[in-house]
């Protein structure tokens, strides 16, 4: 879909800031740029809409040549996304949503109208659309940018950094919301970040450059922390790599236990014998936190929450963020399945990783 040929940019003729880069990304996938400050991510980036021209080389996406493609025309044909939202200040939340889609000349109420409805796609009120982009917290503001992005249903996003100035909570919630939405948008989406954790969890193919903007590895997240191609992705992908591999694998065989329950923070003797933690739920069964075994009164916050299909990591991180150390097993509806094991995510993790051993 956007084949980059041999590309190599110099600012002002000094070193190269992407060197000889060559490289094929696939249609309707994630693809992440990721590495090191100033390796040439973002200048591979704004080379595909030519907000930067290459030095030298080829960029073509769906066959046609970019440099022979009027730049404006370019640009309004891809979403972008950066890590300001570039939110237009005066003016309102669905003005700046349908900003494109006016400059390509669709009349006001119909721009406003799919305006309100981008606001719905990506987890936004409908109140906040008068609202002014000050007016919104940074999580809002960039689900703002990537409704704005996806306004004129561009194939083709390119994202940069766009949710590196977000606090970790949000930014998760954000990175899961985006790859929901893509499972219905198929769009050929070109993400930037310097976060190797971000880019296994959204990438289809990460590409690892390095200093000097060159391509040092580019394959399957699952493969790059499997087989680091050379030292240096190794070093960047770090030690830990294995307990990141842990997002590649299905925690489907893990077992849910039973979990005594209450539906008050106010325990009694009853509700569970000495030394049992007891998992406060509202009146839906839906988990509000967890009432102590010492004090048995007020509520203790949970740990993250393990959905079904979710992977090992998240179920070890279930497990270790709960203060019971029962991680909390949601189904559909949010309402609590089970509890599971950190000891038993432990061994299904160990049992994983010798069959992966075995396999030739
Ligand atoms: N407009 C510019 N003029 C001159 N040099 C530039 C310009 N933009 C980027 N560079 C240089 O090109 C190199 C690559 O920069 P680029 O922004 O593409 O890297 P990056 O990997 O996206 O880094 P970061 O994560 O810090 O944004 C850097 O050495 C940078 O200083």
């Amino acid at each position: 879909m956007i084949v980059f040929e041999n590309v190599t940019k110099r600012y002002q003729g000094g070193q190269p800031a992407v060197d000889a880069l060559s490289m094929s990304i696939d249609k309707g996938a994630i693809t992440v740029f990721v590495g090191p400050s100033g390796c040439g991510k973002t200048t591979s980036l704004r080379m595909i809409n030519r907000m930067v021209e290459p030095s030298s080389g080829t960029i073509t996406v769906a066959g046609r040549n970019v440099s022979q493609e009027p730049a404006a025309r370019l640009r309004r044909s891809m979403g972008y996304v950066m890590q300001s939202s570039g939110l237009m200040p005066h003016r309102s939340v669905l003005d700046n949503i349908a900003t494109v889609p006016r400059l390509n000349g669709v009349p006001k109420a119909a721009a406003r109208k799919r305006a309100a409805e981008l606001l719905d796609v990506v987890g936004l009120a409908p109140v906040l659309g008068k609202r002014y982009p000050s007016q919104l917290s940074g999580g809002q503001q960039q689900r703002v940018g990537v409704a704005r992005a996806l306004a004129a249903d561009p194939p083709v996003l390119l994202m940069d950094e766009p949710f590196s100035a977000v606090d970790p909570v949000v930014r998760d919630e954000l990175q899961q919301e985006l790859l929901r939405l893509q499972r219905e948008l198929a769009k050929t989406i070109v993400f930037v970040t310097h976060d190797i954790d971000e880019a296994t969890v959204l990438g289809d193919k990460v590409a690892v450059f390095a200093v000097g903007g060159k391509l040092a590895q580019y394959a399957a997240p699952e493969e790059i922390l499997r087989a680091p191609a050379n030292d240096f992705v190794a070093s960047f992908v770090g030690r830990d790599r294995g307990f990141r591999h842990l997002a590649f694998n299905a925690a489907d065989a893990v077992r849910l236990h039973p979990v005594k329950m209450v539906q008050s923070a106010e325990r009694t003797v009853a509700d569970g014998g000495p030394g049992e933690w007891a998992l406060v739920v509202d009146a839906d069964g839906r988990p509000l936190g967890w009432s102590s075994p010492r004090d048995g009164t007020g509520l203790v916050p949970g740990g993250s929450l393990f959905h079904r299909g979710d992977t090992l990591r998240r179920a070890l991180d279930a497990a270790l963020s709960s203060p019971s150390g029962l991680g909390v097993a949601v189904d559909d509806d949010g309402r609590v399945a089970g509890v599971l094991k950190a000891a038993e995510v432990l061994a299904l993790i160990e049992e994983t990783r010798q069959n992966r051993e075995e396999r030739p």
